[in-house]
């Protein structure tokens, strides 16, 4: 059996948004709503949708904000827009920044479902159990993460990913899930510095109906969500000193008490922690409780960033661009011989992210079907142009010191004490100005 493919509808008309979740629900997707472009960005990066159908209006962003949000998230993924006004200029821009369609409301909802259902179908399908996870590199360093996982897949205890920041450490955690015998169990994700303070709990554990203010209904938690799959808390070292303490029960007791409920619930998901930070320093600074990090290092896997693996680079340089080629809907493009070697010279400070990024920039923006290097690079052609521009800067403020200093003297027939003063600068200075212009004073 086939896992339905997650459709996020962000939509705040309260008729539209609720149809066409029920249509997506009847046609075999598994829709999940949300009302606000935050609200779009909290479910996005906790359940990873296949896909987005968005209004370009909404209550406190535009469609156009999340979807370039979701895009830095997330990587491409296949989104729809609706509006009710046509602005032709952000449809182009969205289909520029990748965004599969724009459709005007009244909504063609056929339209709408043949279009997803071609997008899903040319996207590549989730790994499902019993079949080989997509490896994470070729670089040895890769090759003894992918064996440490596989390892650590056979086993149900924490597992901590470090590295920096987009070197790829919730891939890993999807890989281990991917591996191991949960895989045909859900995989949530909740990044713990982007969910705000007062919502971090009950996004993770659930609340009843009216457990606080605004609590109209029941909702269930991520705990609870990912079921008996794998949950991935991402930047694990910002979680408060008070969910520290509940996350702590969650993984010595494997139970999570949702806000309002009158008894605890067993957790039954695989839990997979990841940082940038260091834990063991804020451990030491007082600011991650100890007991826990003991507890969540039972397996630490360490992704070293790609600078120090730069034979992973045309392995996944070809993987994201053919990606992106087959997620745009565009014909073949290649990376130029130069392109290839400028990824060798870059230092990939934001990772695999950065390159994935670049990747998918110069697809959608390079004319022909070769990238070269300054589609990838585009600030590196911007920093010639102003080497190129500095000489004729230095000539044109050559010329006014020169205009300047040469008008002063006159005033000050000749004096240099005041045309110095004139100038509001010392008289060694003047004097230094004069003998770089090959001035006499005379
Ligand atoms: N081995 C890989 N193959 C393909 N894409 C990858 C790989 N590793 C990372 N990426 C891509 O790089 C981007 C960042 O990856 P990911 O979110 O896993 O990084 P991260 O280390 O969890 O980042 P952060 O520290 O910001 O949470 C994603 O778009 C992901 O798809």
């Amino acid at each position: 059996m086939t896992t339905p493919k997650v459709v996020l509808v962000v939509e705040d008309d309260p008729v539209i948004g609720p149809a066409l979740a029920h249509r997506l629900r009847l046609e075999g997707y598994r829709p999940r709503l949300a009302e606000t472009g935050a609200a779009a960005l909290r479910e996005a990066r906790a359940l990873r949708p296949d896909a987005v159908v968005s209004d370009i209006r909404l209550p406190d962003m535009s469609g156009e904000e999340v979807y370039l949000r979701l895009l830095a998230d997330l990587g491409a993924l296949p989104a729809f827009f609706m509006t009710a006004f046509g602005d032709v200029a952000q449809a182009v821009r969205l289909v520029r920044a990748g965004a599969r369609d724009y459709l005007t409301k009244p909504l063609d909802v056929d339209r709408l479902v043949e279009a997803l259902g071609a997008a899903l179908a040319s996207a590549p399908a989730a790994p499902s159990e019993g079949r080989e996870p997509a490896g994470l590199g070729v670089s040895a360093a890769m090759r003894g993460v992918e064996a440490m996982l596989r390892k650590a897949a056979r086993v149900d205890v924490p597992v901590v990913l470090t590295g920096e920041t987009g070197v790829g450490k919730e891939v890993a955690a999807r890989f281990l899930h991917a591996a191991s015998a949960r895989a045909g169990e859900p995989f949530v994700a909740l990044n713990c510095a982007a969910v705000p303070r007062d919502l971090a709990e009950s996004t993770l554990f659930g609340h009843e109906r009216g457990a606080f203010t605004g609590a109209a209904t029941r909702q269930s938690g991520l705990a609870e969500r990912a079921g008996a799959g794998t949950l991935l808390l991402d930047e694990i070292a910002e979680l408060a000193p008070e969910l520290q303490a509940k996350l702590l029960r969650l993984v010595q007791e494997r139970a999570f008490l949702p806000l309002g409920a009158p008894a605890e619930r067993r957790f039954a998901a695989r839990l997979v922690c990841a940082t940038h930070a260091d834990l063991a320093a804020r451990v030491r600074a007082g600011s991650f409780r100890e007991d826990l990090y003991y507890r969540l290092h039972v397996i630490p896997v360490e992704i070293p960033p790609l600078r120090r693996r730069v034979e992973d680079l045309p392995w996944l340089a070809e993987r994201l661009l053919s990606e992106a080629v087959a997620r745009f809907g565009l014909g073949a493009r290649r990376l130029s011989p130069p392109a290839a070697a400028a990824l060798a010279d870059h230092d990939w400070p934001g990772n695999v992210r950065e390159l994935r990024n670049r990747i998918e920039r110069a697809v959608a923006l390079a004319e022909g079907e070769e990238i070269g290097p300054d589609d990838l690079f585009p600030e590196s052609q911007l920093e010639r142009a102003a080497a190129a521009a500095a000489p004729m800067l230095g000539a044109a403020i050559q010329g006014a010191t020169r205009l300047a200093v040469s008008d002063a003297l006159a005033r000050a027939g000749g004096n240099r004490a005041e045309a110095a003063r004139l100038l509001g600068v010392s008289r060694t200075t003047l004097w230094k100005r004069m003998r770089e212009l090959g001035l006499t004073g005379e």
